[in-house]
């Protein structure tokens, strides 16, 4: 008996495609992320994993993700779950920063620990910055938890409790669940699926918008170290894009 889990890291976004940090900025799809939303969804149909149940975060570019791809699938009735524990990691100040000027000030070392280095957070945000999430209703259950800032390390302290309670639960259930969320929050899952160290998560990257399907063994043991993506032509081209960010 194994268990299906699939990961789907949103589309392109309109802050991908301008090379912005993110973060919890609630940033929507462009025209290229919803394309690749629904052929998310095409290849479920075309590999036979159809997802019994949806996690998502709570920002949209990963909520209209699912519901693009559940669409196409003719998926879209199963039952929706969404925390903001699978969100992406909070980038800080540096949300709303461009990456390329981000490099070219701080230097690739100093830029490099700030996106991928297992523990060491940006700056933290100030809570008057257009750009936090301090006071928004959509985190009003956080109270003064909101972030300021988080490294993958802190993304996976929120993340996997949550994991266990609830995703967990559903996979054992029987249920095959479609985990629809992004880069960061993405990585600190497969870094604990996989048993990634924590130096060596710097190197992994997720693609955009193609299904990353994991089986699971009782123990929550990859069967297929890694996973499999669903078009890995796709997923090799977009990965080395995601790597190259900011230094063009
Ligand atoms: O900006 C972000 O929030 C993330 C994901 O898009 O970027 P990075 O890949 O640089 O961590």
């Amino acid at each position: 008996m194994t268990y299906t889990l699939i990961l789907l890291r949103h589309g392109h976004s309109e802050w991908n495609a301008k090379n912005l940090f993110t973060g919890w900025v609630d940033v929507d799809l462009n025209d290229q992320g919803r394309a690749e939303a629904a052929r998310g969804g095409e290849l479920l149909v075309e590999n036979g994993v159809l997802p019994d149940v949806l996690y998502t975060s709570r920002l949209k570019r990963a909520i209209n993700t699912a519901n693009l791809a559940l669409a196409t699938a003719d998926r879209g009735w199963i039952d929706v779950k969404r925390d903001w524990r699978l969100n992406e990691r909070h980038y800080g100040a540096l949300q709303g920063k461009d990456k390329a000027q981000t490099l070219a000030e701080f230097g690739e070392e100093q830029f490099m620990e700030w996106r991928r280095s297992y523990d060491t957070p940006p700056p933290a945000l100030a809570d008057d910055s257009e750009f936090s999430q301090v006071g928004d209703p959509r985190y009003a259950d956080l109270g003064d938890a909101v972030p300021r800032t988080e490294c993958l390390k802190d993304v996976l302290v929120r993340l996997l409790p949550y994991w266990e309670s609830d995703i967990k639960e559903d996979l054992k259930a029987g249920k095959t669940v479609l985990v629809t969320a992004h880069g960061n929050s993405l990585r600190a899952l497969v870094k604990h699926l996989d048993g990634i160290s924590d130096d060596d998560i710097a190197a992994l990257n997720i693609p955009t918008g193609i299904p990353l399907v994991y089986e699971l063994d009782e123990d929550f043991q990859p069967v297929n170290p890694g996973g499999r993506y669903l078009d890995p032509e796709a997923a090799a081209e977009s990965i080395k894009a995601v790597a190259n960010q900011g230094k063009k």
